[in-house]
């Protein structure tokens, strides 16, 4: 009995095992260049080659040898958890993100095996700019690996007078480089995550944020594994759009309202339709919209973003992480992660940006998409901006970025447009044969939530009913 039991266990473990292996190759967790991790060890070998001075444990994570995960010569590497060695330490998160990432295969037909997999992975061969991807080329990063030393010199010791936001996972201070750039440095916070599951995350969003490269998406200039986990990202000197729109007594002018409105999509748009694999942010909201000298919006925070196989509708996430106020309904829901959950978010944010309300009143706790549904329903202007802004607004933008808003927060996934035609309904290029031909591009996300029958027909009706809005 116990001999059969313990057969039963192993066979259900190979199969899990088994399992978990073809959830790892689908996604792309293979070491592979195009993973988030394979992106790493790519990175850390093109800044090793250009950066000697680092010192950095050359091409650590390729090698078959266990090399140290930070600096060798730094001085201060002595504790355990900073020597553990990159092979061991990725080795031993994989299987265990790989556990954290629930995964439906929606679709019948959908046989990525390993093989055709592997053969769609891009074969890098290091050249002097960057590495030829079959068909397209990646220029050679141009971030670093930096030294706690460096750091700690840029932020006068993470003086807490430098600290210029704390989010939940992370302190942000503002520091100057040696060779006179300002940077923001976020430093993970030790608390709340095991180690382990602090590095998985950590490599991810590595992983992620260096794939991105887009004038509204937040820059990485470097990272650091020197005593705690750090990036090193381009400053924001304005900091982010939740402290221009509720921490400031000054009243934010519609102009850049709008112009971060346009930044934002295009910054999804290119997430979602543009960057080298499709990506979900997960966690759109304005502090984590970051405004640089002349306002242009950058999207920030990755520590959520997620890829997804081109071939899914979507894909089923345990836990639901994000923020409150901003979650579509099919995703704190069902755990259901599209695009679509963007959109949804991109709508609140759209909300805020009119109003300059949050997207949960802390005293009264109401949403702002329930308080300004019969507002845009009226197409009522008047009610629902922000009073400070007066008559200072362009009537058609803001009609435009009103009933953008009122369709991205449908509480129908796929009644929202995707952000390309997001992006033309605000900036006015809306016409409805061409927006209907965009929606039909893109594979139809399964709606769990609602068993209504949603055609194309009432996605374009919607659209009509926008223009003639518009019109009035
Ligand atoms: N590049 C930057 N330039 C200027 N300020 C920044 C920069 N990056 C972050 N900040 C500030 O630090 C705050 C916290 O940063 P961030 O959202 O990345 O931390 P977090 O711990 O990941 O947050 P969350 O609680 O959303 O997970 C931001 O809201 C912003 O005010």
């Amino acid at each position: 009995m116990a001999v059969e039991e313990t057969e039963k266990k192993k066979s259900k473990e190979s199969k899990e095992q088994q399992e978990i292996e073809l959830h790892r190759n689908d996604l792309g967790l293979e070491d592979s260049p195009s993973s988030p991790r394979g992106v790493l060890r790519i990175a850390i070998m093109a800044s090793d080659t250009d950066n000697t001075s680092s010192n950095y444990s050359s091409c650590s994570s390729c090698s078959s040898e266990d090399k140290p995960f930070s600096n060798t010569r730094s001085k201060n590497v002595s504790s355990a958890s900073h020597g553990l060695p990159w092979n061991k330490m990725i080795e031993s998160i994989k299987k265990k993100s790989i556990r954290r990432f629930t995964v439906i295969p929606l679709l019948a037909s959908y046989e990525l095996t390993r093989k055709n997999l592997r053969r769609k992975q891009p074969k890098l061969s290091p050249s002097e700019n960057g590495f030829s991807c079959e068909g397209f080329f990646m220029a050679k990063p141009s971030w670093r690996n930096f030294t706690y030393e460096e750091l700690a010199a840029a932020t006068d010791d993470f003086d807490p007078e430098n600290m210029i936001g704390k989010g939940g996972h992370a302190e942000v201070y503002r520091g100057v480089l040696a060779d006179g750039e300002t940077v923001a440095i976020k430093k993970l916070m030790n608390h709340a995550k095991e180690e382990e599951e602090r590095v998985s995350d950590f490599l991810s969003e590595l992983g992620i944020i260096a794939h991105v490269n887009h004038p509204n998406a937040a820059r990485l200039r470097g990272f650091s594994c020197d005593r705690g986990l750090h990036f090193v990202l381009e400053y924001s000197p304005h900091g982010s759009l939740a402290s221009m729109l509720f921490g400031s007594d000054e009243c934010l002018e519609w102009k850049i309202r709008y112009k971060v409105a346009l930044g934002i999509a295009d910054g999804l748009s290119y997430l979602h339709n543009a960057c080298p694999r499709r990506m979900i942010h997960r966690d759109i909201k304005a502090s984590n919209i970051l405004l640089s000298r002349e306002y242009e919006a950058q999207i920030s925070d990755f520590g959520l973003a997620k890829w997804l196989p081109e071939n899914w509708a979507h894909h089923v996430v345990f836990p639901i992480e994000g923020t409150f106020g901003y979650m579509a309904p099919e995703y704190f829901i069902h755990g259901i992660v599209d695009e679509k959950i963007d959109v949804f978010a991109f709508g609140v944010l759209l909300l805020e940006i009119i109003t300059s309300r949050r997207a949960v009143d802390t005293a009264s706790r109401q949403s702002i998409v329930a308080w300004a549904k019969p507002f845009l329903e009226k197409n009522s202007v008047e009610d629902i901006v922000d009073p400070r802004l007066g008559k200072e607004f362009d009537q058609t933008e803001m009609k435009r970025v009103m009933l953008t808003a009122s369709m991205c927060i449908h509480h129908i996934a796929t009644m929202r447009p995707d952000m390309t035609t997001v992006l033309q309904l605000l900036r006015g290029e809306d016409k409805p044969s061409e927006l209907q031909k965009n929606q039909g591009e893109r594979a139809v996300s399964v709606n769990a939530c609602d068993l209504q029958d949603h055609t194309s027909s009432s996605y374009l009706n919607e659209l009509i009913r926008h223009r003639k809005l518009l019109m009035e």
